[in-house]
């Protein structure tokens, strides 16, 4: 059973995507074992709870007073270390992960980005693109789940997928339509990374590229690095 840990700080709406498709077995032999949030009245902790699953709030605050911010990421590591996770899951975690932690960690960790790659990195990020299309500096924005690094939203791309802007959108109306895509998405790069693979030969991985476009729609594999699949693994292996 391939083991799971999601770090949150808000709703949880991409938690909830995570927990529905386990339970409808789209991610095959795969379970959440915990949820950690640093932000206690965070939304996606019940939503947690009422599937059953572990949850832990886990302050960054307590540090700032009277330890320090990479003490934080060290005791955060710990704590998901505990879990021996296959994989780690930033959905909607609002709280940047120094060397301390992302060396730290034995699996690796992934994040969902409202933007495509090498746009808007950091916060408010569909809020940016909404502005930026309404200054006609940009025709559409995106999402995308990608490896996590020191540098922000810079990691390898993993997935992504256009997320087109129409010119009545209202903020909400963009928000809403790249929050069903973030739900796909992830789930997708999820699916991708958990299911084992064929052996990483370069006609195994040619045609496991081939089998993901059967699966996966083609839109899904814009800017798609399936390629490095393999590579991403390995980089991963010690984390
Ligand atoms: N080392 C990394 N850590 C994190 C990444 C990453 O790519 N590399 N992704 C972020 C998620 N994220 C964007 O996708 C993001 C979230 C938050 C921030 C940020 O500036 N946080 C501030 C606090 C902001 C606040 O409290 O509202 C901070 O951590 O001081 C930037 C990017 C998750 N971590
Ligand atoms: N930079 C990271 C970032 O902006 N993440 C964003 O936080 C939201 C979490 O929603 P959720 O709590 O409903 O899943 C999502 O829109 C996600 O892309």
């Amino acid at each position: 059973m391939k083991r799971v840990v999601v770090l949150i700080s808000g709703n949880g709406s991409n938690l909830q995507a995570i927990i529905d498709s386990m339970e409808r077995k789209e991610v095959p032999n795969a379970q959440i074992t915990l949820v950690i949030s640093n932000k206690k009245e965070a939304f996606g902790l019940e939503r947690a709870k009422k599937h059953n699953i572990a949850t832990k709030y886990f302050p960054l605050k307590p540090y700032l007073d009277s330890k320090t911010r990479s003490q934080f990421d060290l005791d955060l590591a710990q704590v998901v270390n505990g879990e021996t996770p296959d994989l780690i899951v930033l959905a909607g975690w609002m709280l940047i992960l120094s060397p301390n932690f992302l060396d730290s960690v034995k699996a690796p960790v992934i994040n969902l980005h409202p933007a495509l790659p090498g746009q808007f990195a950091g916060t408010h990020a569909i809020e940016r693109a909404h502005s930026a299309y309404q200054e006609g500096k940009i025709q559409h924005t995106g999402v995308m789940v990608h490896r996590v690094i020191p540098e922000i939203d810079a990691g390898e791309t993993i997935l992504s997928e256009v997320v087109p802007i129409h010119p009545e959108d209202t903020l909400e109306a963009l928000e809403d339509r790249m929050h069903q895509t973030e739900h796909r998405i992830l789930v997708a790069a999820i699916r991708k990374i958990l299911i084992p693979r064929v052996a990483s030969s370069s006609r195994a991985e040619i045609k496991t590229f081939d089998n993901i476009q059967e699966e996966c729609p083609k839109r899904l594999l814009l800017h798609s690095s399936y390629f490095n699949l393999g590579k991403f693994f390995s980089h991963n292996s010690g984390r």
